[in-house]
C-alpha cells in the first residue's frame, strides 16, 4: 500500500506470538503484569470503560483505573475486578477519552509525574501534548490528525510517507511511534519499524484506538512485569498490539456477518467493545500456535 516502504517488516502471526506468553503455574497477579490506566473524562467517560476492558481481555494480572467518578462508575459496573486505588504497576495508559484543553493542574502534575519515572507509559489521545522531553520509556498513539499536531509540537515537516513520518517523530521524540490507519505504522528511535495490516475497514468505528490502547497497556506491563526492557522493546510490543487488535476485529466482524470467515472485505459492522470481547479468542488462537 501506498505510504509505506516494501522493504518494511510486515508484521505476522509467528511475531505476535513471540510477544505474548501463556501463564504458568509459577504465575501470580503481580508477575503476569499490572497496567494503570488514567483515561476517560466527564466529557468521554466510555473511552475508560473501554481501555479497561481491553486490558482485562488481553489478558493481565490486575488493572487499575484512576479516573473521574463518573467515568469510575462506568468502569465498576461493566469490570467490577478492576482495581480502583493507586499503587504499583508494569506500564501506564494515559490520555484516551481526555481532552489537553479540559485538563486541571493537579491531573497535569499527576501525568508529568508518571511520564517523568521509570515505569513505561502508553500516551493517547488527550495527554499527547504532554510527551515532548518524557523520561519514561514512552509509545504514543496517535491518528494521523493527532500525529501532525504532534510533530507541529516537535517542530517537524512533512515527510516522505507515513512510515517515514512515523520514523521521524520517533528519532525526534526518543519514543516509539505507533501510527494508526488502515496500515498501522510502528517506528523506534533507533530506527526499527514495523507495518501492522490495521484490520477490516470495519474498524473505522468510535472508541476503537481505546481499545487498541488497553491492549497495548496490558502488552506492555505483561512484558515489563517479567523482564523491564527500553523504549526499543516498545516497537515489537506496540506491533504485537495492532496484530492482536486488528485481528479481534476480523474475528468480530466474522461474528457480525453470521460466521462468514474473516477478511478484509467482509463480515458485518462491528463496535470498539465487539473489538475488545472478541480479544481472548484473538490471543487463544496465537498461543495454540
Ligand atoms: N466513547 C468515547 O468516550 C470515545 C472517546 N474518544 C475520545 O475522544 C477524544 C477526541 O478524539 P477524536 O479523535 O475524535 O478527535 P481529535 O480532537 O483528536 O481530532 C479530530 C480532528 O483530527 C482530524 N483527523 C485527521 N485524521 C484523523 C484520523 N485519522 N482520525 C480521526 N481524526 C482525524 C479530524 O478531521 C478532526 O479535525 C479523544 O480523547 C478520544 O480518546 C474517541 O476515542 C471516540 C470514543
Ligand atoms: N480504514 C481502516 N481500516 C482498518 N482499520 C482502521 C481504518 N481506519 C482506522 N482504523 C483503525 O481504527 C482505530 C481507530 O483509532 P482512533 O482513530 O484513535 O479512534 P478513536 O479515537 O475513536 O478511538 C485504529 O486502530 C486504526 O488503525
Amino acid at each position: 500500500m501506498a505510504g509505506t516502504d516494501a522493504w518494511m517488516t510486515r508484521w505476522a502471526a509467528a511475531d505476535a506470538a513471540r510477544c505474548l506468553r501463556r501463564p504458568t503455574a509459577a504465575d501470580d497477579k503481580y508477575s503476569r503484569g499490572v497496567v494503570g490506566l488514567r483515561t476517560g473524562s466527564d466529557a468521554y467517560p466510555g473511552a475508560a470503560v473501554l481501555g479497561v476492558q481491553a486490558a482485562w481481555r488481553t489478558g493481565v494480572g490486575m488493572v487499575r483505573y484512576l479516573g473521574p467518578a463518573g467515568a469510575t462508575a462506568l468502569v465498576l459496573a461493566r469490570r467490577p475486578e478492576t482495581v480502583t486505588a493507586d499503587g504499583r504497576v508494569q506500564a501506564w495508559v494515559i490520555g484516551s477519552g481526555t481532552d489537553a484543553a479540559a485538563r486541571t493542574a493537579g491531573e497535569a502534575a499527576v501525568l508529568a509525574g508518571i511520564l517523568a519515572g521509570d515505569m513505561p507509559v502508553v500516551a493517547d489521545a488527550g495527554a499527547l501534548d504532554l510527551v515532548i522531553g518524557a523520561a519514561a520509556p514512552l509509545v504514543v498513539t496517535p491518528h494521523a490528525g493527532e500525529h501532525a499536531r504532534l510533530r507541529a509540537l516537535l517542530g517537524l515537516g512533512p515527510a516522505a510517507d507515513r512510515a517515514a513520518s512515523a520514523r521521524s517523530t520517533a528519532a525526534a521524540l526518543g519514543a516509539a511511534v505507533l501510527l494508526k490507519g488502515a496500515e498501522t505504522v510502528i517506528a523506534t528511535p533507533a530506527g526499527w519499524s514495523a507495518v501492522v495490516d490495521a484490520g477490516p475497514p470495519w474498524l473505522a468505528t468510535a472508541g476503537t484506538g481505546d481499545v487498541l490502547a488497553g491492549v497495548l497497556g496490558a502488552l506492555v506491563a505483561g512484558r515489563w512485569a517479567q523482564r523491564p526492557g527500553t523504549v526499543e522493546d516498545l516497537g515489537p510490543v506496540a506491533a504485537t498490539a495492532a496484530w492482536l487488535h486488528g485481528r479481534a476485529a476480523v474475528l468480530a466482524a466474522a461474528q457480525a456477518g453470521h460466521g462468514q470467515a474473516g477478511g478484509a472485505q467482509i463480515g458485518g459492522p462491528i463496535t470498539a467493545l465487539d473489538v475488545a470481547d472478541a480479544l481472548p479468542r484473538a490471543v487463544a488462537a496465537i498461543l495454540a500456535g
